[in-house]
């Protein structure tokens, strides 16, 4: 066997490893919350009350418990003697957003009306997309609907992560101009059934969320919501924890938000999103913010020669920050034309960027030492051994350092595969100097299956830190602006970061930084915590057609 080819199944059998170990976590949560929910049920099995209400047209005998509600239908004596078997039903109270009484009301009656039951909404499992739902308990009795209605309204007061007050944030601009829209006609109803209430800035332009969020009140709100983009979600991550850093007087060290942020995705990738959430779906992410699904996410910081660029998610250089340059030119352009557009043109250009690229692996967690403690005490002690960094100088396509797994539809397991939400480290994938056939091979991978990384030019690495030192910056900036010239003139492109002598382009969360100098990347586990849920995998609708 060759050198190349063992190369390869090395880097197989690592990477077949990370996704058993990925998949084995993920199984011991469900497991997890599985026993948790299982213990929790003798203790609030008590029944708090029980009454007869219609479900449909039949009466059923219902009982509520502190977690769930359960409901059997009523069966009379048939002459015959013949028993008719009828299922039960079961709602968990944590998956019930909203509980009206329900009256019947002539066309225009506004209050009043004669009691009809209760309603309750919920949100049922579809796949990884959260849905809408009513339960229809049918009784006429006022008093016994008030006092179910009354029980039902405390017990999901009671579930202290939903959020009674929020500060949202639409980007008006973002993608197809839809977010307003997207707003009122999703998201918006959801929040007035589940009696949330909202203080709503459309933004005006870049950086105006961000300096609201520096100046605002934020006690008062359970949490923020960015409507938009990946660009806008960034922005906002980006404000709170700043903002957890002003308020802390912690210049230094990055601090943990108070409020969690929801996403209602409005852009045209919505990675972040994506990963929290599993689908592209303003419905499902608004479910979760009402029920108060909280995850943990790994966020990075982004510096250069010891001065903060920005937090973020995932950075990219060289072809993923170049393809982004070439999008920017075009965005007039519908999103996947401009996509196709950006990729098949920076693959025409493709060439590789000489730096210095230093990294630190991450040390196994302390979760997983306890977890691995039993198995393998030797290789333990090995892992728990005083890590450092590793450098390499070379020629590189590309660069990436990403905290979550940066699902899309377009990658269906992420570009970041290997990491996870909230698993303390990024993962790093560092492509080298091949010819374009095989950099081409690699980067359709990721819209398929996998095997993205089984190259001999392609290595990934699980860190806790990166450095990354462009070197040649003179001949690079030369060749970019001789081209720039040549373009047609309809760039809007605006970096946040500008220098007055050249710089190289980063892709940082789908927004362009130019940066002239060195980059260090940090992780900093947990730093922030989203409204959803881990997921393995998001549902795909596209794929590329141009490579
Ligand atoms: N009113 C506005 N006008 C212009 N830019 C804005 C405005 N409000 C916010 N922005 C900025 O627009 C940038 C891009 O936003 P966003 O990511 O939501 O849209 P997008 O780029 O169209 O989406 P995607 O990144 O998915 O293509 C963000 O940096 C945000 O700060």
């Amino acid at each position: 066997m060759s050198e190349a080819e063992e190369e390869v199944r090395g880097d197989r059998n690592e990477e077949e490893e990370k996704k058993k170990e990925k998949r084995r976590r993920s199984r011991k949560k469900e497991k997890q919350e599985q026993r948790q929910v299982e213990e929790e049920e003798p203790r609030s099995e008590c029944v708090l009350l029980r009454g007869i209400f219609k479900l449909g047209k039949k009466s059923h005998d219902v009982l509520l418990t502190r977690t769930r509600l359960t409901w059997t239908p009523i069966i009379p004596e048939t002459p015959t003697g013949e028993v008719c078997m009828m299922q039960p039903g079961v709602l968990l109270l944590q998956d019930v957003f909203a509980v009206k009484v329900k009256r019947r009301r002539a066309a225009g009656q506004q209050s009043g009306g004669a009691v009809l039951g209760v309603a309750l909404f919920y949100c049922r499992r579809r796949g990884r997309r959260l849905e809408e739902d009513t339960l229809h308990l049918h009784n006429a009795s006022a008093e016994h609907t008030h006092t179910w209605y009354n029980t039902l309204s405390e017990l999901l007061a009671g579930l202290s992560t939903r959020p009674r007050y929020l500060k949202v944030f639409i980007n008006p601009c973002s993608h197809k101009k839809e977010a307003v829209h997207i707003y009122r006609e999703h998201v918006a109803p959801l929040f007035k059934m589940a009696d949330v209430r909202t203080d709503i800035t459309v933004t005006e332009r870049k950086g105006h969320a961000l300096s609201v969020m520096k100046e605002c009140k934020l006690d008062e709100y359970d949490g923020v919501v960015c409507v938009g983009g990946d660009g806008s979600v960034a922005e906002l991550c980006h404000a709170l924890v700043l903002r957890a850093q002003l308020d802390a007087d912690s210049p230094e060290d990055p601090v943990k938000p108070v409020l969690p942020l929801g996403i209602i995705p409005a852009g045209s990738t919505d990675v972040v999103s994506c990963s929290v959430h599993g689908v592209r779906d303003p419905v499902t992410a608004a479910l979760h913010i009402v029920l108060g699904h909280l995850q943990d996410v790994d966020m990075c910081s982004f510096s250069s020669h010891g001065q903060l660029v920005r937090f973020g998610f995932s950075a990219m250089f060289g072809f993923g920050a170049q393809s982004l340059v070439q999008a920017e030119k075009k965005r007039w352009m519908p999103s996947s034309r401009r996509r196709e557009y950006a990729l098949v043109k920076t693959l025409a250009r493709l060439r590789p960027e000489d730096c210095q690229l230093s990294f630190l692996p991450a040390k196994k967690s302390t979760r997983e030492r306890s977890e691995h403690r039993d198995q393998n005490q030797d290789q333990d002690s090995v892992s728990e051994a005083e890590e450092s960094w590793t450098t390499n100088q070379g020629l590189y396509l590309s660069i990436s350092v990403m905290s979550i797994p940066c699902l899309s539809s377009h990658a269906p397991r992420g570009l970041a595969p290997n990491t996870s939400l909230a698993n303390g480290s990024a993962e790093l994938i560092a492509v080298g100097n091949t010819s374009r056939s095989e950099f081409i091979k690699h980067l359709k991978r990721y819209n398929s299956s996998s095997g993205q990384f089984s190259f001999s030019f392609v290595e990934t690495h699980t860190v806790s830190a990166v450095r990354i030192r462009p070197r040649l910056l003179s001949a690079w900036s030369e060749e970019e602006e001789s081209e720039e010239e040549q373009e047609e003139g309809d760039s809007k492109t605006t970096p946040i970061i500008q220098s007055e002598g050249a710089a190289f382009p980063w892709n940082m969360d789908g927004e362009l930084v130019e940066i002239p100098n060195e980059v260090l990347v940090r992780v900093h586990p947990r730093l922030i915590t989203l409204y959803g849920e881990e997921v393995d995998e998001a549902e795909s609708t596209v794929s590329c057609s141009c490579i």
